[in-house]
């Protein structure tokens, strides 16, 4: 229960039961080192599967825990409220690593006090596949070793980003926080448009998860630049070249991206104050 490899989770819906499957699955963590906090008895039970203690609130810890890191993975709203339960671990020297988007270093400095140990990381939930992008960023009290196993352990559950400029992580939510559900949106309209251009429900379903997936993969594990790749299928004349005449006109589709990605960027400052 005291260990360097130690961790409470706290809060365990969408984001924290997808870094928990990612580390568990990977070997990062050993079940039996992870204590989830989760006040839904249904969520709860879905992280007990997994092996791991369970609580259904902070005073229901073991006295003599001592984690090297305490994760909140709970709604931004409900980080002020959650905090004090989990002072006594920053006053022990637990790292606190916080998932909740908007939410400054200063805050959590402002509850915890000047000396708490505090790591902002941005995930999302691909995680949970090993396939997250996962953005730290911590304040000056956060020791080598803390950093190192919180590195390692974002590092089980996809890439690692590590930015000094706090400011920047409200894009960073914007980008690869929010962004896997971009995505997840553009293969349901590419279905649509498959349903549309005539295909029975499932074969379209299936020709636009896995054409997503697998021009992801490509673009991941070729290192060729996107526009490139993208060049490589547009044959002069073809029909790749009538499609993109739609989605490039006047730059339409970036512009609607960037449009997207600014309106993320302002609600994660809003959420911050
Ligand atoms: N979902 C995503 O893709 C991403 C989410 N995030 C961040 O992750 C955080 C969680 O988001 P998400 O997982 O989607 O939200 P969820 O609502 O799915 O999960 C949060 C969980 O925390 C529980 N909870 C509430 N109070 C406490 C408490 N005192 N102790 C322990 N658990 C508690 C909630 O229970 P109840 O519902 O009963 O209140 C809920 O089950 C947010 O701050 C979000 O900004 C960051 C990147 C990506
Ligand atoms: O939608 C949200 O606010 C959270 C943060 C990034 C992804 N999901």
């Amino acid at each position: 229960m005291t260990g360097k490899n130690t961790v409470i989770l706290a809060g365990c819906g969408n984001m924290g039961f997808a870094m928990l499957k990612g580390w568990l699955a990977s070997g990062a963590l050993q079940a039996g080192d992870v204590y989830v906090v989760e006040p839904s008895e249904q969520l709860r039970s879905r992280a007990g599967e997994l092996g791991v203690n369970v609580a259904a609130g902070a005073s229901d810890l073991p006295h003599e825990l001592n984690p090297a890191l305490v994760i909140l993975a709970v709604k931004p709203q409900a980080v002020d409220a959650v905090l004090p339960d989990y002072a006594r671990f920053a006053d022990a020297g637990s790292t606190v690593v916080s998932v909740a988007a908007g939410i400054t270093i200063a805050r959590f400095e402002e509850k915890l006090g000047a000396n708490a140990a505090i790591i902002r990381v941005m995930p999302n939930t691909p995680a949970a596949v090993g396939a997250g992008m996962m953005v730290l960023c911590a304040n000056s009290r956060v020791g080598e070793a803390s950093m190192e196993f919180a590195r390692t352990l974002m590092a089980a559950s996809g890439d690692v980003a590590v930015i000094d400029d706090e400011s920047l992580m409200d894009a960073v939510t914007a980008v690869s926080g929010s962004g896997p559900a971009y995505l997840f949106h553009m293969i349901e309209a590419l279905t649509e448009a498959a349903r549309t251009a005539g295909l029975p429900d499932e074969i379209a379903a299936q020709l636009a998860r896995q054409t997503i997936y697998g021009a992801a993969v490509y673009a991941h594990e070729s290192g060729v630049e996107p526009g490139t790749l993208r060049e490589q299928v547009t044959s002069p004349q073809g029909t790749t070249e009538a499609a993109l005449s739609v989605l490039m006109k006047d730059g339409r589709l970036t512009k609607l991206m960037t449009e997207a990605v600014e309106a993320a960027r302002k609600r994660s400052v809003e959420l911050g104050k």
